[in-house]
């Protein structure tokens, strides 16, 4: 198997559904998950790339291994879920500081998954009753985190890591929202990060190879394909 280019690692608190947003973009499907233990690694071709993605486990018992599973890492996709405040609160708390042993230029994505839980209701436009009832009647739940906070951590997290913000991605293009159910923003999410860090890669092989990169080749997306290596 040809070594991987770049490694991209997911982190994010219990149950989150980084494991499911990893089977919605490589088996397009949505599917019953066990909590995961320790951590899995896929494999993506991206054009003339060998991209590692490592999904790793939320659950505290696991914590001391997300360090080593962050090493070197080009992009981590730091994962919350938009009806549990708790779960951005803690990727600051508990998983950011995991993320020191990855590469000094790494980039960050913040993603709020399981939007499809959440009953969007337009601004001003309706009651408390309204919206109590229209919550009631269709199993949705209350949203808890907005956009707005998870781009306000991610410029906290450049503080944090000491970044300029002219030289890193802008916060709006590196925040998402998804859902793993659905699918809904799945593939954007994940193809948005590969075209984040073919920079990096590019760079990389040519301090490491006299190898060249043509991004040609990589616009194509010829031979995009994965497998499971967990
Ligand atoms: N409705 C909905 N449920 C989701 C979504 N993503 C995951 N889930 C559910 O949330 C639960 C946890 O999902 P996992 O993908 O196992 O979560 P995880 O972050 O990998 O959890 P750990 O491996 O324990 O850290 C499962 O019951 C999933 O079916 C989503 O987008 N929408
Ligand atoms: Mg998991």
């Amino acid at each position: 198997m040809k070594k991987p280019d770049v490694k991209v690692v997911l982190l994010g608190d219990v149950h989150v559904g980084k494991t499911s947003l990893l089977h919605m973009y490589v088996e397009k499907k949505f599917q019953d998950t066990v909590s995961t233990v320790g951590g899995a690694f896929y494999l993506k071709q991206w054009g003339p790339y060998n991209i590692s993605i490592w999904d790793t486990a939320g659950r505290e018992q696991f914590h001391g291994l997300g360090s080593m599973y962050c090493r070197g890492a080009a992009a981590v996709i730091l994962v919350y879920d938009v009806c549990n405040l708790q779960s951005l609160v803690e990727l600051e708390d508990r998983f950011l500081a995991l993320t020191d042993t990855a590469s000094p230029d790494c980039i960050f994505a913040i993603v709020g998954n399981k939007v499809d839980l959440t009953e969007e209701i337009p601004v001003g436009q309706e009651t408390e009753e309204q919206k109590l009832a229209s919550f009631s009647s269709s199993n949705k739940v209350r949203r808890q985190v907005c956009k707005s906070d998870a781009i306000a951590l991610y410029q906290r997290i450049l503080k944090y890591k000491m970044l300029d913000e002219k030289t890193v991605p802008p916060a709006e293009a590196m925040c998402f929202e998804t859902s793993a159910k659905t699918g809904y923003n799945v593939d954007f999410l994940f193809e948005s990060m590969f075209d984040t860090v073919l920079p990096f890669i590019k760079n990389k092989k040519g301090k490491g190879s006299a190898g060249t990169v043509d991004l040609a080749d990589y616009k194509t997306g010829k031979g995009k394909n994965s497998s499971c290596c967990s």
